[in-house]
């Protein structure tokens, strides 16, 4: 291994022990933030993520507000507690755990909630601004991993970023935050529809795997010195997280985000950031 480690566990510690300072402070004004989550289903995966989100709550004093639906809950039932949750002085932000089970439409139960309440950035109003260079939240991951470069002394101005995947949560904001002034990367990206993709990861200074293929990104791909960021998760039979990049790339690579312990960790600790900061809005 020659890469550099980005290292999302230890930056989201930084970021949590600053985010317990501002908590501090918004509490000495009277107001407390709570985040709340709606989990609707079995998942493991999603409910081992919705129960990181509320250890890291406890962690910098923000309040949790739980809510949980069956597999089976219909379209109406999760709206009804979207609504609650619109409604709850207690939840200052929420967010809706995705994906939900097939059937229900998640654009629908997005368009809901309160674009103020939107913790991760993902409501429609949310990305509009996003858009439009209004502040607002930003989408959790996408920032979370703009703050693991940035804090690592990465260079994002002028880089040449290479996206791969459109998801909702990574791939189609990506672009959208990186070629922000205030980042001034140019981003290429690339999905289940480009012709040559290793003709475009070998250009890139920084990769952003999120295409969720095991090992979709290899070592003759990379550019000797780039910064790698694998967020690409696949399970194997014993239920081990794959990632996106090819365990060699570490050797090609300046820089990577390794998969567990990069980006999910920033994931979280942005949440964080969204929900305080807007509370600190709230409070003026
Ligand atoms: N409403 C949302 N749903 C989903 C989002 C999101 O940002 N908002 N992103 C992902 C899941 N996610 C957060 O919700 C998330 C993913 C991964 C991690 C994380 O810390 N992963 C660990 C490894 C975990 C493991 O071993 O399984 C790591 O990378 O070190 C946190 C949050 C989809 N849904």
């Amino acid at each position: 291994m020659t890469a550099q480690i980005l290292d999302g566990k230890a930056t989201a510690a930084a970021i949590k022990s600053e985010l317990a300072a501002r908590v501090e402070a918004l509490k000495a004004k009277g107001v407390q933030p709570g985040l709340g989550t709606l989990l609707v289903g079995d998942d493991p995966g999603s409910r081992w993520y919705v129960n990181g989100k509320h250890r890291d709550c406890a962690q910098v004093g923000i309040a949790s507000i739980q809510r949980e639906l069956p597999e089976t809950a219909t379209q109406e039932e999760i709206e009804a507690v979207v609504r609650e949750l619109n409604e709850d002085p207690a939840c200052t932000g929420y967010i809706v755990q995705l994906p939900l089970p097939k059937g229900i439409d998640a654009n629908r139960v997005l368009e809901l909630m309160d674009p103020a309440k939107d913790a991760d950035g993902l409501h429609p109003m949310s990305l509009g601004r996003l858009v439009l260079g209004i502040e607002g939240p930003l989408p959790c991951t996408p920032y979370g991993i703009v703050q693991l470069l940035r804090r690592h002394e990465v260079e994002i101005k002028g880089a040449h970023v290479v996206v791969v995947g459109r998801g909702i949560t990574i791939g189609r904001p990506m672009p959208l935050v990186l070629t922000r002034k205030s980042e001034n990367a140019t981003v290429t990206q690339c999905h289940t529809g480009t012709r040559d993709l290793s003709a475009h990861l070998r250009q890139a200074d920084i990769i952003v795997a999120a295409a969720g293929v095991p090992h979709i990104i290899k070592p003759e791909d990379v550019k000797p010195g780039a910064a790698v960021l694998d967020v690409g998760v696949s399970r194997d039979e014993q239920g081990k997280i794959v990632g996106d990049v090819h365990p060699g790339v570490a050797e090609v690579a300046g820089w990577v985000a390794p998969n567990p312990g990069g980006v999910g960790p920033m994931t979280r600790a942005q949440l964080l950031v969204n929900v305080v900061e807007a509370a600190e809005r709230a409070a003026g």
